[in-house]
Formats: C-alpha cells, sequence, structure tokens
C-alpha cells in the first residue's frame, strides 16, 4: 500500500528532477530522495548526460546515514556501464534497505534489470508510486528510446476564428505577453525548434528563450529552394546555434554564406520532416518543437514526426478568407477521418486559453 508519505516524497524525487529540465537529453530527467527514520537525509538529480545519476547525488549527501535507509527513486536504477557506472551497486554497496521506484526504466540496458539486481541483494523494492506522474515527466525520453525518433511537439498560436495571422500575413501577436512567455519557457526544455522558409521570410524569428530558461534551443530551418532572406535574425549564432536543412545542390552559394556566418548547412538527398527527426535524434536529441507554419506542421504530423500538439487559442478575431491557418492539407474528407487528440487539459494563461493533448 502507497502511503501519503510515500506519495510526497516521490513529488519532491520529480520537482528535484525538473531542476534540469531541457538539458538531460538523450538522457532522462530523474530526482532521488533518502530518507532514514522519517527525515530526509540525501537528495539528488541528473543534471545532464554523462554526469552522475540522481541516485549517486543522494548517496553521496547521505553518507553513512544511506545504510538501513529507504531511497524514493523516480527511475529505475540503472544496471549497466553507461557513460556512468551502475547505480544498482551504489546502492546495493551503501547498503539500503529499502528502494521505492516512481516507474521502470523503459531503455531496454535497464528493463527491470536494475530492480532483479536489487532484489537479488535482499534488498526491499517496490514500484509504481505517483507511477503516471513518474511517466509524463519523462513522456520524451520514453518515446526516445521506443520509437527512436525525438518526441516532437506542434505549438501555434491562433485567433479564435482559427487563423495564425491576419490575410497580408501579419502575426505580432496573436497571443498576449503570458502566453508568449510560456513558449519562450518551452523552448528552453526542448533541444530543437524547426521552423520552415514561410516563418523566416514573415516572422524574422529569434527562436531563442528570451532568458525565460537556462538553455536556447537548436534552431532548424527546413527550406528545399534556399529563398531565404541574406540577413535573418537565425543567420546570428551568437546567442543560439542554427541549422538549415535542404537539399543537395541547392544554391551552393548561399549555402556557403551562411556557413560562413557559422550557420550548419546540411544538404540532404530529400528534404523531409523524417529525415530530419532521424538526424535530430541520432545527434541525442529528445524533444522537438514544432514552430512551423500549416504546410510543414500538416507534412510533419503526416509523417508522424508530432506527438503532442500545444495550441494557444486567443480571444479574438481577425477573419479573412485566406489567412493562414495552424493546418494545411491533410487529405482528409470526412470528419469522422479528423485526428482526435487525448488527454487533453485546458489551462488559461493571461487573456489566452492553452490547449495541451496527445495524438
Ligand atoms: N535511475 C536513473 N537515474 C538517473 O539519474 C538516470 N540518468 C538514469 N538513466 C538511465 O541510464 C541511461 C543513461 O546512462 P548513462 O548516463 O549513459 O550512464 C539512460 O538511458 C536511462 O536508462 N536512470
Ligand atoms: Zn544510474
Amino acid at each position: 500500500m502507497t502511503s501519503p508519505f510515500d506519495r510526497a516524497m516521490m513529488q519532491r524525487c520529480l520537482t528535484l528532477a525538473r531542476r534540469a529540465q531541457g538539458q538531460t537529453a538523450p538522457n532522462p530527467m530523474v530526482g532521488a530522495v533518502i530518507v532514514q527514520e522519517g527525515v530526509i537525509v540525501g537528495e539528488g538529480f541528473h543534471p545532464g548526460a554523462g554526469q552522475p545519476h540522481a541516485e549517486v547525488f543522494a548517496l553521496r549527501q547521505a553518507g553513512d546515514r544511506a545504510r538501513g535507509a529507504t531511497i524514493y527513486v523516480s527511475l529505475e536504477p540503472c544496471n549497466h556501464y553507461g557513460r556512468t557506472p551502475p547505480c544498482s551497486e551504489a546502492l546495493i554497496e551503501a547498503q539500503v534497505s529499502n528502494v521505492i521506484i516512481g516507474t521502470i526504466d523503459p531503455n531496454p540496458k535497464v528493463g527491470g534489470g536494475g530492480i532483479a539486481r536489487l532484489k537479488d541483494a535482499g534488498i526491499k523494492v517496490s514500484v509504481g508510486v505517483e507511477e503516471a506522474d513518474c511517466r509524463r515527466l519523462n513522456e520524451a525520453f520514453f518515446h526516445r528510446i521506443t520509437h527512436k525518433r525525438p518526441f516532437g511537439i506542434l505549438k501555434y498560436a491562433m485567433t479564435l476564428d482559427g487563423k495564425i495571422a491576419s490575410q497580408g500575413g501579419h502575426s505580432a501577436w496573436v497571443t498576449g505577453t503570458p502566453a508568449r512567455q510560456r513558449v519562450h519557457q518551452l523552448r528552453g526544455n526542448c533541444d530543437a525548434i524547426i521552423v520552415g522558409g514561410n516563418t523566416v521570410r514573415n516572422d524574422n524569428p529569434h527562436l531563442t528563450c528570451h532568458n525565460h530558461a537556462a538553455k536556447n534551443p537548436l534552431r532548424v530551418v527546413m527550406s528545399r529552394r534556399l529563398d531565404l532572406p541574406p540577413d535573418a535574425r537565425l543567420w546570428d549564432v551568437r546567442e543560439a546555434p542554427t541549422l538549415v536543412a535542404t537539399e543537395s545542390g541547392v544554391k551552393p552559394e548561399f549555402q556557403d554564406q551562411l556557413r560562413d556566418r557559422g550557420v550548419e548547412v546540411i544538404a540532404y538527398p530529400q528534404l523531409t520532416p523524417s529525415v530530419v527527426m532521424a538526424d535530430l535524434y541520432e545527434r541525442g536529441m529528445m524533444t522537438v518543437l514544432w514552430e512551423c507554419g500549416g504546410v510543414l506542421a500538416a507534412r510533419a504530423l503526416s509523417e508522424g514526426m508530432v506527438q503532442k500538439v500545444m495550441a494557444f487559442i486567443a480571444p479574438k478575431l481577425i477573419g479573412g478568407d485566406s489567412a493562414p491557418t495552424p493546418l494545411a492539407d491533410l487529405g482528409f474528407t470526412q470528419m469522422t477521418e479528423a485526428l482526435p487528440l487525448q488527454h487533453c487539459q485546458w489551462h488559461p494563461i493571461g487573456e489566452d486559453l492553452l490547449l495541451e493533448g496527445y495524438l
């Protein structure tokens, strides 16, 4: 039976884990708490790939007080030599007597092995405390491990009549300041942001977190024809790196100009959302934000590169027969074909609403 104390300790693990949000890819966010006779004697979280795991930081803080103690950890302790040695062995050596785990690690190198090793050593293990919250925190890690692709989030801001800009293409701003700050934080929690050429031409965006998060993501521009302005803000890489993805042989001189400014340019034989996402996966990325217009968004969705939608809805009407909408043609003709979002949550943000849902 899970006690309110156990749940509170696991929630504490999640709070600790979130301190490294956006900085752990390709690793998960993990928090750990060690309790001796009802008192917390050690805490830790995983700061990022290559650094010790949450359990190790908690053990270091607890020292000798870990002997006979209970450790709460939001993800199953690892049992393999990766960039760091196995936490299962560290816990056995520290002689903890009880391990309470939020959820099993989907990594095939772990996947129950950590639990089995601890049990073999005579340690009491229980799994599944605050499991839904533990899984949600690492939804991107779970998706990446299972599907070998980054977790894709489609984000857009639209008026109540479903437009992302006026008929003439003006879009500053659809939503109010609090919603835009929420987007800046969201960018900091992602490893890359993808836009298309239209967004660069029309909006000339920064695509940074505007100091609302610890780091800026990689900014990716997908453009088949490279008909991009020579002086876009994205070509200034002092604040954040930029990658331009195009097709082989397109405008080689412009490619060189971008490279001279420090922009990475990759020419793929065929430019598609899945090709770019496969490359970002190989680079260790976990969460990718699609902040693009409707045409690229529809292609990303059709290719299964979007798992979550974050739609900001402003209580205003702009009208316009040809004003752009968040999603171009998906090839559906019947409303019964519409893609339903699941586990939807509505959050008021200032004057606006944010809908989060999963495909
Ligand atoms: N339980 C647990 N706590 C942490 O703090 C972690 N970072 C992990 N990660 C698991 O181990 C893999 C990474 O291992 P290395 O950092 O390369 O040694 C990661 O894929 C998770 O399965 N687990
Ligand atoms: Zn570990």
